[in-house]
Order: structure tokens, then sequence, then C-alpha cells
């Protein structure tokens, strides 16, 4: 962690309710959004009161110890009471413990939030501080239009498939099981361009996804990770993926044909049962429907299952994303295994793609997405897009490349 836990400062927070405020995206940085939203509902920040880094093996862990201090440090007044408000992180973790891609916790100077037709302010200050109340941010416009095309990276579409055939071989060999195997695009983003622009399409085109932006990494995921709520825990795992049809008929088939898929359930099982055996021993009323169900997407199909249950040990949505990545939707099984395979097949470092990215509150509860659908933004303006398939007995080369090109649309149509 770059910061040490000794040197956390007292914080002090005063959440308030505030009239409707409108649609948060036009309220956010031009340059350095911050934001985690759902069907408008969620959260936008505003500079930073604090920003805690990890890297490593452990960087969820030590998140998790350092956001307790953190929190004993604070003194919290909330007017408002809901999931979101109060002293609250906004965070982003990198998928593997050997990437280069910092993890971050970002406690925002200002939080806009709203949920439950309800909105609401959040000011933190360092105790002590006598600076005036922040202002209420308020809408601007959105600079220039601009177009960039997403092109192939250091994983063009041969090297991909080749990296599937490998895949397939290591399954045959009884190495893995299942494995994730992803490829990149990138482009150029134009200086001074204006990233609200990607977040209002990702949030229009894909209302039912998280869409994100944290610390120049962006997206609209399907998939929660975990959600705390005063002692719930929940998920929704997805992984077994199709196009959607052209018109109502073959839409209707294509679901069908995913629901029946021997190779696509198999997927989707090793994935749930990932979430399954680690959220267990955190609660004993855990319950997952006995088949997923098929949820449509403006772009695909997936197979989905939702999970449920009390939690029975007083786990920190921290403490859970810990324990819970990576899930075998995003690496494969077994982990280990999955890990070294990726690790082997794909020439880039995933970054923070397939990390957790959401919140946190003072309580630990939280919201947490799996960060697909997404694109990390340099400061130099270069942008890396991922999307990835679960390669299990039945996987095809030519129908995973597929499948990440449509995995590719929401993000690589927000950005043209
Ligand atoms: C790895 C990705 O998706 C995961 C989540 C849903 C469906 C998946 C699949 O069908 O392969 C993947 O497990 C991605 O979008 O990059």
């Amino acid at each position: 962690m770059s910061e040490p836990a000794a040197v956390l400062p007292a914080l002090t927070v005063r959440t308030l309710a505030l009239d409707e405020i409108g649609p948060l995206v036009p309220l956010l940085d031009p340059r350095d959004p911050l934001l985690f939203v759902r069907r408008g509902q969620g959260v936008a920040g505003f500079g930073e009161a604090v920003r805690l880094e990890f890297t490593g093996e452990d960087r969820m862990r030590e998140a998790s110890a350092a956001w307790r201090e953190l929190v004993s440090l604070s003194e919290v007044s909330d007017a408002v009471d809901l999931p979101g408000t109060g002293l609250i992180a906004l965070g982003s973790f990198a998928f593997s413990r050997d990437s280069a891609a910092t993890s971050v916790l970002i406690v925002p100077s200002v939080i806009v939030g709203r949920r439950d037709g309800k909105a609401w302010i959040t000011r933190i200050v360092t105790t002590g501080s006598d600076a005036p109340d922040a202002p209420v941010p308020t809408p601007t416009a959105f600079g220039p239009e601009y177009r960039i095309s997403l092109l192939p990276g250091a994983m063009k579409a041969e090297a991909f498939t080749a990296a599937v055939d490998s895949a397939i071989a290591a399954i045959a060999a009884g190495t893995v099981r299942k494995v994730v195997i992803a490829r990149d695009l990138v482009g150029h983003l134009p200086e001074g361009a204006d990233l609200r622009r990607v977040l209002s399409d990702l949030a229009v085109g894909y209302p039912d996804c998280f869409t994100y932006s944290v610390n120049g990494f962006i997206g609209s995921s399907p998939e929660t990770l975990v959600r705390v709520d005063h002692g719930e825990v929940s998920a929704r795992v997805l992984a077994g993926s199709i196009g959607r049809g052209s018109d109502a008929d073959s839409d209707q088939d294509a679901a069908v044909a995913l629901a029946t898929s021997t190779k696509d359930l198999d997927e989707h099982a090793f994935a749930l049962a990932s979430v399954l055996r680690v959220l267990e021993p955190h609660s004993n009323t855990l319950m997952a429907s006995e088949l997923p169900f098929t949820l449509k997407l403006p772009n695909l199909w997936h197979l989905a299952s939702d999970v449920e249950g009390r939690l029975s040990d007083g786990s920190s949505s921290l403490d859970l994303i810990a324990a819970l990545h990576p899930t075998a939707a995003v690496a494969g099984a077994p982990t280990g295994e999955a890990m070294d395979l990726i690790e082997q097949l794909e020439p880039f470092d995933r970054g923070r793609y397939a990390g957790p990215v959401g919140w946190v509150g003072a309580n630990g509860d939280g919201e947490w997405a799996v960060a697909l659908r997404c694109a990390h933004v340099s400061s130099t303006g270069r942008i890396t897009a991922y999307a990835g398939a679960g390669i299990v007995v039945g996987s095809e080369p030519e129908r995973e490349l597929a499948e990440t090109k449509m995995k590719f649309r929401p993000i690589v149509e927000a950005f043209r």
C-alpha cells in the first residue's frame, strides 16, 4: 500500500438531502470522472479527500484493513441513511496479483448520489479544516464530439484463436476444466476529450449494467461480484453468452439455444460453483436458483444466476471481494491453474479488466461489479479495451472470437 495506515487522516463527513439533481453524468469532471451508477441510481464523486493505493497479492485484504482504520478515524453525520450515503470510497482493483496496474480506493471530497427517489450530497474534509462548504456540483455542457476507432492491440484475432486452441488443448490434457481468454483493442483519446460522452452513451445504452469510471478505467458491467446491504449478501453470476437475434423469432431461438447448450451450462456451472464455494462459509442461508436464467442485454444474452443470503460473520464487502476474486467467470477452474494459463496465453497485463470495481461504505456495505465491457484510458490518452470468453470442452475458437466482438460492442460504440 502506498499510504501506510499511520498517516491516514481523520475525516469529517456530512451527508445532507438534496432536491432532485437530474442526471449525474453532466455533473462530472470531464477528464477524470468518478462514477458508479445503474438505472440512474448510484454515486458521482468530485475531487479526492483520500487516495489509497495497493498492489500485489494482498491488495484487497490490505484495502479492507486500511478502510476499517480510516473509518475508525472518521466522524460521520448522515441525514439520509441510504446505501452510498455517509463516508464511502470508490475503488477498482487489478485482476492479477502480478499486475503493474495500481489498485485504488478513492474517497472523493464531494459525493452526489441518488437512490430510491432521494438525492444527497456528502462533503468530506480533513477534520479541523475550516474550508467553506464545497458547492453543489452543477451540470456543464459536454465538450466537442469525437469519434475513435478501437483497433486490435497486443493480441490480434489470429493470436486469440490460437490461444483458444491452446486452451482447448490444456482442457483436453486435464490441466484446467475452464479458462477465460481475453483480447485487447487499442486507440487514442484526443487531448482534452470529454470522457462524459462515453459514460453517457454507456449509461443510456446499457441501463441495467453498472456504468463506472474510476481513475481512468471506464465501462458498463452486467455482473455483480457482490453486494452487501445491512447483513444481506447477493451476487449475480454471469457466464455463457450468445448474440441477440436479428428479429423477434431468431432472438427467441438464440435465448433457447443458450439455455439448452451443454457447453454454456457447463461454463456457467463453474462460475456459479466458484461463487457459492466462497460465500458459503460467510452465510448459512445462501440460495441460488436451480437453473440459470437468460439475461437480455442490448448486445447479447447471458446465462445468469442470482445468489442471495444473510451474512453470518459480519464480513465487509471488501472482505468478500478479496475472497471471491477471481471467480471462474473471469479466470477459470481450478483457479490457480487457470490464472497460470492466462499468464502464459495472453500477451498483455489485464490491468483492472475483470477485477472488482465499485464502492464501499463506512459500515462495510457496498456494491462491487466485475469490471467487464471496459477500457482503461491512460494519462497520455492511450485507450485499451478488453473482452474475453470462457473456454470449456466444446468451445470453438471462431465462435469465441465472435463472442468477444459482441462483448466489445458497448465500449467500441461508446467511443465511436
Ligand atoms: C470475460 C467476460 O465475460 C464473462 C462474463 C459473462 C459471460 C462470459 C462468457 O460467456 O464467456 C464471461 O465469463 C468479458 O466480458 O470480457
